[in-house]
């Protein structure tokens, strides 16, 4: 699986962290910055995961910002992204589960490196339900 990972300053250091954890897990990851503490603005970042993902050139991707609420702003106003900002592992599991979300957003303001990966670990794992979900997906590009 090909996974593309991006985050502003304020998630710099969970991105690492993250990015680290899905490597030594044996997934390539296509990092698209920030690269430092810095001050950068989360759309540009977000926008690069976003498109990425919606072409499809990436299965899955992953944006974390302060509170994760900007980036899923941001990555949801593009064709076939479904970003579900997950801080907890119920969350995760449903995004999965119930909306077949295909970008992971979380807050690294929010939450603390330990259950950032265990959020990781869950939306990786927990498969799509299919049926009344993807008639529910179907739903959704009405413009
Ligand atoms: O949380 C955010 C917006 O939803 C962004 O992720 C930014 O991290 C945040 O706004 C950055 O704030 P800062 O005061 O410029 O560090």
């Amino acid at each position: 699986m090909q996974i593309i990972i991006g985050c502003d300053h304020a998630a710099f250091g969970l991105k690492e962290t993250v990015k680290q954890h899905l490597v030594d897990s044996g997934l390539t990851v296509e990092d698209v910055g920030a690269f430092s503490t810095a001050s950068v603005d989360y759309p540009a970042i977000g926008r690069q995961v976003a498109a990425k993902v919606s072409e499809g050139r990436y299965d899955r991707g992953i944006l974390l910002c302060g509170t994760g609420i900007g980036m899923s702003m941001v990555a949801n106003r593009y064709p076939h992204v479904r970003a579900a900002l997950c801080n907890d592992l119920f969350a995760a599991l449903m995004s999965r589960r119930h909306n077949d979300a295909n970008i992971l957003v979380m807050g690294g303001r929010v939450i603390g490196d330990v259950l950032a990966l265990e959020i990781v670990n869950t939306w990786m794992a927990t498969p799509f339900e299919g049926d009344r979900h993807q008639r529910r997906l179907d739903q959704f590009d009405v413009l």
